[in-house]
């Protein structure tokens, strides 16, 4: 297994991680140059290549090209030599960097390591989030107090922002990619009522493959940008029997079951300039937002569609059985999704205020049934959220005008 160690030095399984070969001497025994010599300073302070450049290597494309059994170190990891891929930036498969005493044998710069450790790692260093935030901060010309992240079919939350500087995630430096449908992949920095904000037009989830601590990675971000306010939505099922579609659900707790089962975004060693190693998690949900929240509710003539209540996070994609909606009933679960939880974790961790919603897209059954209409889907639950955009749009616009009067 190829890994990095706590030097940031590229190390193998069996924990050889210097510069040379068996016989003491560096590199190019299989055709391979020489090894990446770094140190974990350079990897925190080089300029990233573009992911979009990237080219898949192997031992085998090396060996067509003379790499691995070759001599005279013509691979096409090697842009100095006559490689196939020399105008590219190559990201070789681990096989590839290894000679025959599965030793690292490559010419990838810092750079280069640096993007690949970062896009395998699970979590991501202090200084790349940072870098980050410059990216946005720097491009936006404002610095966000408000961060709102637009759950399934509520990305109409990000179209009302003012003044929007459009980020599309995969032009963002490090930044992972929506793969949902429903999450556009956009990040939005703009204002909204007098306050600037940015907004998520898309979240990462659990299913779609990435780490928790990636999945919540932009709640970071938005910290190092200046957000101090964390606006969390989602859509969701509702348990409780008295929800109906279409109704709202101030969140004020979470049942995180993704924690139950031993997984958190803030799993790994943890880093001071962010928060605390234990955080604690009682009052997550700010009481005089959902107060605010129920006051402009009735303002707004719906206060009959708006609840108070404990949603809780699975890991999907499934949508539940009915054996596991009516455990978590049990528990005291009023809706469930498959978001939220870890953001909100890692927004208290970064001590930021959150107000969090659930849009409840269907009911959630609780008997067994051969109705088709009565199993959840994607489709419905977009074209609800689509639906009660505007009466969401709202709450949130209202709920930041009451923060900006108080500010
Ligand atoms: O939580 P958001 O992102 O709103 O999306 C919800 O809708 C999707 C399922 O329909 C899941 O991703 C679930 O979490
Ligand atoms: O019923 C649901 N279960 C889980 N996630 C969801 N997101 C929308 N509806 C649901």
């Amino acid at each position: 297994m190829t890994g990095y160690n706590s030097n940031g030095d590229v190390a193998t399984s069996n924990g050889n991680h210097n510069n040379s070969n068996s016989n003491g001497t560096n590199g190019n025994s299989n055709g391979h140059s020489k090894p990446v010599e770094y140190t974990a300073q350079e990897l925190h302070t080089k300029q990233l290549p573009k992911v979009g450049n990237f080219k898949m290597c192997s031992r085998d494309c090396c060996s067509k090209q003379g790499g691995a059994n070759n001599k005279a170190g013509n691979s096409c990891l090697d842009k100095k030599g006559g490689g196939g891929h020399k105008e590219e930036l190559v990201v070789p498969t681990p096989q590839s960097l290894l000679d025959n005493n599965n030793r690292i044998q490559c010419s990838l710069s810092p750079e280069e390591v640096r993007a690949l450790r970062v896009l395998n790692e699970d979590t991501y260093p202090y200084e790349v989030i940072q870098e980050i935030a410059d990216f946005i901060v720097k491009r936006a010309g404002i610095r966000p107090k408000i961060g709102i992240i637009c759950g399934s079919g509520l990305g109409s939350l990000a179209d009302i922002i003012q003044d929007a500087k459009v980020f599309e995630y995969e032009k963002i430096p490090n930044f992972p990619v929506s793969t949902v449908e429903g999450h556009a992949g956009k990040l939005v920095v703009g204002t909204l009522e007098g306050a600037n904000v940015m907004a998520m037009q898309g979240r990462f989830h659990f299913y779609e493959g990435y780490p928790l601590a990636k999945c919540s990675m932009p709640v970071r971000v938005m910290k190092l940008c200046g957000v101090e306010y964390l606006f969390a939505t989602n859509a969701a099922g509702g348990i409780n029997p008295k929800f109906n579609v279409g109704d709202i659900m101030l969140m004020h707790d979470h049942v995180n079951m993704l924690g139950f089962a031993g997984n958190s975004p803030l799993q790994g060693p943890n880093d001071p300039r962010f928060g605390p190693r234990f955080p604690a998690l009682v009052n997550s949900y700010n009481r005089d937002l959902i107060n605010k929240a129920i006051e402009i509710g009735k303002t707004m003539g719906i206060e009959s569609n708006i609840h108070v209540g404990v949603y809780s996070c699975l890991g999907g994609p499934t949508y539940e059985t009915i054996a596991e909606l009516k455990a978590l009933r049990m528990m005291g679960v009023d809706a469930v999704g498959m978001s939220t939880v870890h953001e909100v974790i890692t927004a208290r961790h970064c001590d930021m205020k959150v107000f969090a919603f659930s849009l409840i897209t269907n009911k959630c059954p609780i008997e067994y049934s051969d109705k088709k209409d009565e199993e959840a889907n994607h489709e419905e639950v977009m074209a609800v959220a689509k639906n009660r955009q505007k009466a969401c749009c709202e709450l949130v616009s209202r709920l930041i005008c009451e923060i900006q009067k108080g500010s």
